[in-house]
C-alpha cells in the first residue's frame, strides 16, 4: 500500500475538519478538539519543578540508584549480549594498554642505559609497537560497538516504552501536566539512557583498570605519590557529583519551559496552524513567546555552566599542582641518582595519566548520574501501574455481548479533583437495540458521557453498568472491541484512503472489498474513486509516497474527511454499541440528509448513541435525553418531549423556525 509504512511509522495525525493542530508528540500538540488546546496550555511551571524535585531525589537515593543501574544494564544486556561482552573485552584491553606501553618504555630506556643484546632490545621494541598498535585500535573498535549497542538498546527501550504508553487504557494520564513532563523526557531521551549508562560504566571500568595499573607502577617507584594522587581525586569526585545532580535537576525544571518552547515553535511552523497564524497575524506573538521560553532556558543553563566553569578551574588547578609537584620531585630524585630515566617515564605517564583518567572517570560518573535521572522517567512510565484498575482488585472478565443495555447510575464526574463537576448524578439507561440521543447546550457533558461509555475515564462517583456489570470489572480492551464510534474531534490520518477507513477494524485493514463497501455506506466511495490512485491515494501533503512515482498526496475537504471518519466507524457497524458524536457537523445540507438516512438504516435494530445539535436529525431516536446542569432533565421520545414543552421543545422550535430566535448559549 502506497506510503503506508512510512506514514504509519510516523503515526502523525491531525484533527478532523476542525482546526485541530497536528499531533506533534514533541510539542504536546494534540489532535484538535475541545479539550486539547485548553489542557496543553493550562500546564503551569509548578509541575515541572515538582517532577524535577521528585525524580532528582529518587535517582539520588542509594538503593534506588542501584536498582536503576541494574535495570539500565539489564536492558542493554538483553538488547545486545554478544556486543556487550565484546565491548567489555575491549575495555579491559584498552585499559591495560597504556600501562603496558609505559612499562615497556621504561624497560627499553633502562635496557638502552644497560648493555643488552640487539635481540633483547628488538623484542622489547616489537612488544612496545604491538602494545601501541593495540592501544590505538581499541578506541575505534570500542566506538563502533558503543554505537551499535546504543542503536539496539534504543530500539528495545523504545519498544518497551511505547508498549507501556499504548497500554495506558485511559486518557487521564495524557492530560496530567506532571505526567506529560515525565512522558516527554522519557520519550525524547529515555530509550538512549541505558546504552549511555552502559557505555559510561565500561569507560569507568576501563579507566579504573588503567589507574590501578599506574597506581601499582607508582607504588613501586613513589608510594607517597600514589597516595597524593588518590586523595586529590576526592574533592573532584564530590564536586562533579554535585554538579551532575544540579544539571539533571535543572533539566527537569526547564522541562516544562522546553515543552512550551517546542509548542510555540510548532505552532509557528506547523501546516495545520498555518491558516490561523497568518490570518490573525499570530506569527510574531508565538515566535516572541517561544523566544521568551528559550531565554528562560538559556538563563538556567548559563548559570549552571558558570558554576561548572568555576568548579572545573579549581579542580584543574589542584590536578596541575599534584602533577607538577610530582614531576619536580622526580626531577630532583633523578638528579640525585635515586630514580632512573625509565622510572621518570613511568612516573610522568602515571601522574599525567591518572589525573587525566580521574577527570574522565568523574565526567563519566556525572554523565551516568544524569542519564540515570532521565532513565528514572523512562522507568516510571514503563512501570506505571494500570490506570483503570478494577475496584479493590476484583476479578476482571471479558465484556460479553450486550443484551439488555448500559445503565448510568448516579454518575458524577469531573476531569480532576481541582476541576468543576461536569456530571452531577446522571441516571440514564441506553437500552439494547434502541437509538438513544443526547441533547444539550455546549459544555453540557454529552461528549463526556461518550468518553465514559468508551471507558476513557471511570466515573468519579456512581457506576456505569454493562448488562448489570460494573464496566470497571470488564476488560477494557474487550469492552472497546464491542464499540464503534465517530468522535467529534475525529482523526485524519496522514495515510492512504484505504487505511483511513480500514483502521476502524485493524483485523480487516487489508480487506479491500470490506473497505470499499464501507466507503459506499458512508457515501464517500465516489470521492475516493476519483482520487489519482483511488483507495491507495495518500491523503496528505505532509509525506511523500514511498514509491518512486513522484505522485504527491492529496488533501480532502472537511466534509470529505468527516465521511471518511464515518466510514472508519462503519467498519465496526456490527459491534454492540455505535456512538455517533456529531457525525454530520461538517456536512452540507444534502450530505447531512443523506448521511442521516444511512445512519438510520445502520442504527435500525442496533444499539446506538447519537449526539447532534441538529435536533431534526435526532427526532426519530427511540429515546432522547436532555442534559443540563450535569443531570438528565428530560427523557422521552420526540413527541413526548415536544408535548412536555421543556428545553427540548424550546430548542426544537427555535431550530425548526429557521433560527429566527437566538437559542440560549451556555456551557
Ligand atoms: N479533558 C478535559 N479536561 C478538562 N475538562 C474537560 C475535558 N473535556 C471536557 N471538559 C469540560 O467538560 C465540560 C463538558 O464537555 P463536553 O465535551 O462533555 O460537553 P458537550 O456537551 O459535548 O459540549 P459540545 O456540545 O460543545 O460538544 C466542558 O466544560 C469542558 O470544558
Amino acid at each position: 500500500m502506497k506510503g503506508s509504512g512510512k506514514a504509519s511509522l510516523k503515526a502523525s495525525a491531525k484533527a478532523g475538519q476542525k482546526a485541530g493542530a497536528k499531533a506533534s508528540q514533541k510539542a504536546g500538540l494534540k489532535a484538535g478538539g475541545k479539550a486539547g488546546a485548553k489542557t496543553r496550555l493550562k500546564a503551569g511551571g509548578k509541575a515541572g519543578q515538582k517532577a524535577g524535585g521528585k525524580a532528582g531525589g529518587k535517582a539520588g537515593g542509594k538503593s534506588g540508584g542501584t536498582a536503576l543501574l541494574r535495570a539500565a544494564f539489564t536492558l542493554a544486556w538483553q538488547a545486545s549480549r554478544g556486543l556487550l561482552a565484546a565491548r567489555a573485552g575491549i575495555a579491559l584491553i584498552a585499559g591495560l594498554a597504556p600501562v603496558v606501553v609505559a612499562w615497556l618504555t621504561k624497560l627499553l630506556l633502562d635496557q638502552l642505559a644497560g648493555d643488552r643484546t640487539d635481540a633483547e632490545l628488538l623484542t622489547v621494541v616489537v612488544a612496545l609497537a604491538t602494545a601501541g598498535l593495540v592501544g590505538a585500535l581499541m578506541p575505534a573498535a570500542g566506538q563502533f560497538l558503543d554505537a551499535e549497542m546504543s542503536r539496539r538498546t534504543q530500539l528495545a527501550g523504545r519498544e518497551q516504552l511505547f508498549q507501556a504508553i499504548g497500554g495506558f487504557a485511559g486518557l487521564g494520564r495524557f492530560e496530567d501536566p506532571d505526567f506529560q513532563d515525565r512522558l516527554q523526557l522519557a520519550v525524547a531521551d529515555g530509550p538512549a539512557t541505558p546504552a549511555q549508562v552502559t557505555a559510561n560504566g565500561l569507560a569507568i571500568a576501563q579507566s579504573t583498570v588503567t589507574i590501578t595499573g599506574f597506581v601499582v607502577a607508582l607504588a613501586g617507584t613513589a608510594p607517597w605519590m600514589a597516595l597524593v594522587v588518590a586523595v586529590a581525586a576526592v574533592p573532584a569526585v564530590r564536586a562533579e557529583l554535585i554538579l551532575s545532580r544540579a544539571r539533571a535537576a535543572m533539566m527537569l525544571r526547564l522541562g516544562h519551559a522546553t515543552r512550551r518552547e517546542l509548542f510555540y515553535a510548532d505552532l509557528v511552523s506547523s501546516v495545520t496552524a498555518a491558516k490561523e497564524v497568518r490570518l490573525y497575524g499570530l506569527g510574531n506573538l508565538f515566535a516572541g513567546r517561544m523566544a521568551t521560553e528559550l531565554r528562560k532556558i538559556n538563563r538556567g543553563m548559563r548559570d549552571l555552566d558558570l558554576r561548572e566553569l568555576r568548579m572545573q578551574s579549581l579542580l584543574t588547578g589542584l590536578a596541575a599542582a599534584v602533577a607538577g609537584g610530582g614531576l619536580v620531585w622526580a626531577a630532583l630524585s633523578a638528579r640525585s641518582g635515586s630514580l632512573s630515566a625509565g622510572d621518570i617515564v613511568v612516573l610522568a605517564a602515571a601522574t599525567g595519566g591518572v589525573q587525566n583518567l580521574l577527570g574522565s572517570i568523574i565526567g563519566d560518573f556525572a554523565r551516568t548520574h544524569q542519564a540515570l535521572l532521565i532513565f528514572t522517567h523512562f522507568r516510571e512510565v514503563v512501570a506505571a501501574p494500570a490506570d483503570l484498575a478494577a475496584p479493590e482488585g476484583l476479578p476482571v472478565a471479558a465484556a460479553p455481548p450486550l443484551r439488555d443495555g448500559i445503565e448510568f447510575k448516579n454518575v458524577w464526574f469531573r476531569y480532576g479533583p481541582e476541576l468543576p463537576w461536569i456530571l452531577r448524578g446522571v441516571d440514564l439507561t441506553i437500552r439494547a437495540g434502541e437509538a438513544t440521543a443526547l441533547v444539550g447546550l455546549n459544555g453540557a457533558g454529552k461528549s463526556t458521557i461518550v468518553k465514559l461509555l468508551c471507558r476513557f475515564y471511570d466515573p468519579t462517583r456512581g457506576t456505569v453498568l454493562w448488562d448489570g456489570v460494573d464496566v470497571r470489572r470488564l476488560d477494557v480492551v474487550s469492552l472497546r472491541e464491542r464499540v464503534g464510534a465517530v468522535f467529534q474531534d475525529f482523526m485524519s490520518y496522514d495515510l492512504s484512503a484505504a487505511e483511513n477507513i480500514g483502521l476502524g477494524d485493524v483485523a480487516r485493514l487489508d480487506d479491500r472489498p470490506a473497505i470499499e463497501a464501507t466507503a459506499g455506506r458512508a457515501g464517500v466511495d465516489l470521492t475516493v474513486e476519483k482520487l489519482p490512485y483511488g483507495y491507495d491515494t495518500l491523503l496528505t501533503r505532509y509525506f511523500s509516497p514511498d514509491d518512486a512515482s513522484g505522485a504527491g498526496g492529496v488533501q480532502l475537504s472537511g466534509g470529505q474527511w468527516q465521511r471518511l471518519a464515518l466510514a472508519r466507524a462503519f467498519m465496526r457497524a456490527d459491534r454492540d454499541l455505535l456512538i455517533l458524536d456529531e457525525p454530520s457537523a461538517g456536512l452540507d445540507a444534502d450530505a447531512e440528509h443523506e448521511v442521516h438516512t444511512r445512519l438510520r438504516e445502520l442504527r435500525d435494530g442496533a444499539t446506538s448513541v447519537l449526539i447532534s445539535h441538529r435536533l431534526s436529525s435526532v427526532r426519530d431516536a427511540d429515546v432522547i435525553a436532555v442534559l443540563s446542569g450535569g443531570v438528565v432533565t428530560e427523557l422521552g421520545d420526540h413527541a413526548t418531549l415536544l408535548a412536555a414543552g421543556g428545553t427540548y421543545a424550546t430548542l426544537f422550535t427555535v431550530q425548526a423556525s429557521g433560527y429566527t430566535l437566538h437559542p440560549p448559549t451556555g456551557g
